[in-house]
């Protein structure tokens, strides 16, 4: 089925003419000059048996993804995994991160992403496929991966622009355009184009233009397929998409090429949920998504303001508001305001785009959800100052989570990197960090980074910020407790709570209705058989094979805390061992809400301990 709903030709007369993303008509890209380009790669062979695939339109045999980060692994992973005939391969030019991809130490911590990685990447026993033997050579040159793909993604990283026009809202191109050049020079010709990056409405147009310059005459694809995955639940939201986005020119070889992706992806997604778009709305709509989930947190964190003046409960406004089916109880959760590499910088990237189109109330409009969302984990830094009777000074603040959100090791952009700051202004005696998910040694080094890199922001010689493998460590004679995650080990473990969290994730797949078992089936019977027997990793079918040995001198089996599949911390904590060495009066301020429901926050109260919570007065 061809995606529906692609616009009338006309509009696609306008493809020629400049980029209004930026206003500087003579170039969209970044003019920052380009990183020595070193590429590596990876090739998740392939695996299973079961995908029940359309006669393709134009038939994908090969994917080539640049780009092995957090996007470009997982994509690569699931599409290996779902599509036993299709070869993939990753490429990227970190040479240390394909290096952990093909190792047992995977360079992302994504609940299931390593259970997939090794059956897509090293095969399976018992329902093993052809593509098995094909997978894993890692000798291959870029080069050739690009030449011999049908189709190529370009997963790489599009942050904001750090310098020069447009400098802290537009976004920067170096690495994409990088990658362009790349597929430029060595893809066949005919080879599908697909934009998975998060670009600017029109980069599409760009791509085109380049790959006629370097290859003038020949014919490539250009698709737009934005992903919509979340950290954290990556491999969920790739498995069970609420919907995948193919834009394309309407022309019939742009048809064609949105067919054979839509093919590859209905290997698993229902044909309903692939949508068709034309190739700008799908760029725009891509960020218009983040941003507008953006927007939604800001507003309940502006509410959560008006909770803390009043006396009216944050929780019970959600439920209210969100009990409204055309509001939606979802993402309305208020915290310290949204982290991560993505929401803020898409939003800016909007921004951007409406000033360049001289539509400056609209820029003005969501330049306000990214100043809101400041304001939000400022007053909550405020807040803990003020408690703490406006000083620091000699002692210890502890601050429970790193991540920008729960479930992943992915550090970019965490909010709390805003509030250490703040208070180490107010010269505590030490600002101790515990985060489950991470390893220490990237927390210590994300901080390092953006203290050298924020300079002028930092107070120089501030107090020591150390980073804890132990939590007791951490919590240890601490004056004030900070959660800045919302990891389910920090909520408390009365019995209450464990039941509604283990009947929260429990759910039992519908086997054997079918003749046929589906990749799909299998995964719901792991996960299935994984919950029953209280394992968060495992392997209850016996499909892993033997993963590849480390070297000797394994720089990652050095790493401190470092577990196969990444790090995790053990246990739920025990709030009754850390109040019990925590300084007087115990403060526990959680910008999360995961102490929130009354019972448990007065279970608290038992303890000594006097919980500060985002959108509610005082002491509970
Ligand atoms: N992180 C997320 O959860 C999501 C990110 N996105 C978008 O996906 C894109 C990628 O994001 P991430 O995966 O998070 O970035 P990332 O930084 O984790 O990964 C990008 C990778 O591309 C590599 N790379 C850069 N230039 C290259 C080149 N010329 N050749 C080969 N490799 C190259 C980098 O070394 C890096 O490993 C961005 O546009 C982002 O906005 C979209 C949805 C979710
Ligand atoms: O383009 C991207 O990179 C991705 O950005 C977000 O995903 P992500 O940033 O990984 O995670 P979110 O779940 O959106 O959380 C973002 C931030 O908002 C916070 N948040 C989220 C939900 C909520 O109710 N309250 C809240 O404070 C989280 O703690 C986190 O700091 C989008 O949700 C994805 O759909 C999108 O693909």
């Amino acid at each position: 089925m061809p995606p529906a709903g692609h616009p009338d030709e006309s509009m696609y007369q306008d493809m020629a003419s400049s980029s209004p993303t930026t206003p500087d008509d003579h170039s969209f890209f970044s003019s920052a000059p380009r990183a020595e380009r070193q590429v590596d790669h990876i090739s998740p062979g392939y695996s299973s048996p079961s995908s029940q695939f359309a006669d393709a339109h134009r038939s994908v045999r090969n994917i080539c993804c640049v780009g092995a980060g957090y996007v470009g692994g997982p994509t690569a992973t699931v599409i290996a995994y779902q599509n036993p005939h299709i070869r993939v391969t990753a490429v990227d030019r970190d040479a240390q991160r394909i290096r952990r991809w093909n190792s047992r130490h995977l360079p992302i911590n994504e609940p299931g992403l390593r259970d997939m990685v090794r059956i897509a990447r090293d095969g399976s026993k018992g329902f093993s496929s052809a593509n098995e033997a094909d997978g894993g050579s890692l000798d291959v040159e870029t080069e050739r991966c690009i030449a011999e793909a049908d189709l190529v993604f370009i997963a790489v990283n599009t942050p904001t622009k750090g310098s020069g026009v447009g400098a802290g809202a537009a976004t920067d191109m170096t690495a994409f355009e990088a990658a362009v050049c790349e597929i430029a020079r060595h893809a066949r010709a005919g080879t599908i184009v697909v934009e998975k990056s998060t670009v600017p409405c029109r980069t599409a147009q760009l791509v085109q233009d380049m790959l006629a310059a370097h290859r003038p005459g020949v014919r490539f694809d250009i698709l737009s397929s934005p992903e919509f995955l979340a950290a954290g639940t990556a491999i969920q939201d790739l498995l069970r998409p609420d919907r995948v986005l193919i834009g394309s020119s309407p022309t019939p070889s742009g048809r064609r090429a949105a067919d054979a992706l839509a093919d590859v992806y209905a290997a698993w997604v229902p044909r309903a949920r692939i949508i068709g778009t034309n190739v700008w709305s799908a760029e725009l709509a891509k960020v218009v998504a983040n941003a507008m989930l953006a927007q939604r947190l800001s507003s309940i964190n502006s509410i959560s303001a008006i909770c803390e003046a009043t006396g009216a409960d944050i929780d019970e406004v959600v439920a209210a508001v969100g009990s409204d089916a055309r509001v939606g109880a979802r993402f309305l959760k208020p915290g310290i305001g949204f982290g991560g590499s993505c929401l803020k910088k898409d939003v800016l990237s909007l921004v951007y785009l409406a000033e360049s189109l001289g539509l400056g109330h609209v820029a003005e409009y969501w330049r306000h959800v990214v100043s809101m969302n400041e304001q939000q984990r400022d007053r909550f830094s405020r807040r803990v100052v003020r408690c703490l009777n406006n000083t620091l000074v000699g002692k210890k603040i502890t601050i429970l989570g790193f991540a920008f959100k729960a479930n992943t090791s992915d550090v970019r952009e965490s909010p709390t990197m805003d509030i250490i700051r703040t208070l180490r202004d107010e010269n505590p005696l030490e600002i101790a960090i515990f985060d489950p998910c991470c390893n220490p040694a990237a927390v210590r080094q994300e901080i390092e980074a953006t203290m050298k890199r924020d300079q002028n922001t930092w107070k120089a010689n501030g107090c020591p910020v150390i980073i804890y493998s132990d939590v007791y460590e951490a919590c240890a004679a601490s004056n004030a407790i900070l959660i800045t995650t919302e990891c389910y080990e920090f909520k408390i473990t009365w019995q209450a709570y464990s039941i509604e969290r283990e009947s929260s994730k429990r759910f039992y797949p519908t086997l054997f209705a079918r003749r046929k078992l589906t990749e799909m089936d299998i995964i719901a019977l792991h996960e299935s058989l994984l919950q029953l027997s209280k394992c968060e990793e495992g392997d209850p079918l016996r499909r892993f094979v033997e993963e590849p040995l480390c070297a000797e001198d394994c720089p990652d089996c050095e790493l401190v805390g470092t577990r196969a599949g990444g790090y995790r911390a053990e246990a739920d904590v025990d709030w009754r061992k850390i109040s019990h060495h925590m300084k007087k009066p115990r403060w526990l301020f959680d910008g999360k809400g995961i102490i929130a429901p009354k019972e448990i926050a007065s279970k608290m109260a038992s303890l000594g301990i006097h919980v500060e919570s985002i959108g509610r007065q005082g002491n509970l």
